[in-house]
């Protein structure tokens, strides 16, 4: 069994254990994660690829304490959340996880720097001002602080949400199809602020996506199939991540269909 003691060693910031998750019952049943394996070390940029329906959301939500497994274990840093309550749970999610998604979900009625620090605000903590500032200043939006989402572009409110995400100081940020809303200079602005977190801050972040070029800018990239871990590169260029998702999706297409009893 994992121990508290191999988690500090290691260095992971996150690590799913033999997990499982089924959903629905009997001949509908499907197993979104199989016996899944894969640890995130601190201080790196993973990326999550495969093809639709492979359980790479599923894998994100369970890791982010999102959604419970039905076996295996989950952990953030030296906390284990399988079998915690629905309190320590939440506390989890409020303190040691960031999130940024793909539609921004920010709030329309606060302004830029009122959503950057709501997180803090619901955890009754202060921001510290030389943070703030340095977060603000990486993502450029020091002349926005004070309109409202709908008065920013979509690159705007995505870097809005990203400086939300890591202002905390969270042990994992979770990114889902961070780009997949904006135009390419718009997302490569995101990419390039998610690689400077990690190099500059040593921020952990976990990324989802359908893009190779997005994933070339993680440290690691892991590949899920039908519930598995089944590949990874590490220091990827897009034209491997390419291939490798090609050579998935043909593996994908020749594969019966994931539907169990
Ligand atoms: N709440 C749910 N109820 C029933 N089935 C679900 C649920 N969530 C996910 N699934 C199923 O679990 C499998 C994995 O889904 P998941 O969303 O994790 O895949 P994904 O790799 O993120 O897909 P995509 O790239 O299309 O977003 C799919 O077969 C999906 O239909």
């Amino acid at each position: 069994m994992t121990t508290v003691s191999q988690h500090t060693i290691t260095g992971l910031a996150a690590r799913a254990d033999g997990v499982t998750k089924t959903f629905g019952t009997g001949a509908t049943a499907v197993t979104a994660l199989n016996d899944l394996t894969v640890n995130v070390q601190r201080g790196q940029f993973t990326a999550i690829m495969g093809p639709s329906g492979s359980g790479k959301s599923t894998l994100m939500h369970c890791l982010a304490g999102l959604d419970t497994v039905d076996s295996g274990e989950v952990w953030i840093g030296e906390t284990r959340l399988t079998g915690l309550g629905d309190k320590a749970l939440a506390d989890v999610r409020r303190n040691r996880v960031g999130f940024i998604f793909q539609q921004f979900n920010l709030l329309p009625t606060l302004s830029a720097e009122e959503n950057i620090t709501l997180p803090l605000a619901i955890a009754s903590r202060r921001p510290d001002a030389r943070w703030f500032d340095t977060v603000v200043e990486a993502v450029g939006l020091a002349d926005r602080l004070t309109h409202r989402p709908s008065e920013l572009s979509g690159g705007q409110q995505q870097r809005v949400a990203c400086a939300r995400a890591l202002l905390p100081k969270p042990d994992v940020i979770f990114a889902d199809e961070p780009t997949g809303n904006l135009d390419s200079r718009s997302g490569g602005d995101i990419l390039r602020f998610l690689r400077r977190s990690v190099e500059e801050f040593n921020q952990t972040i976990v990324m989802v996506t359908h893009d190779p070029n997005a994933a070339a800018f993680a440290d690691r990239v892991v590949f899920l199939l039908d519930g598995r871990l089944v590949h990874e590169l590490r220091d990827p260029d897009a034209d491997d991540v390419l291939d490798t998702m090609k050579a998935l999706d043909a593996l994908g297409q020749d594969a019966e269909p994931r539907a169990r009893a």
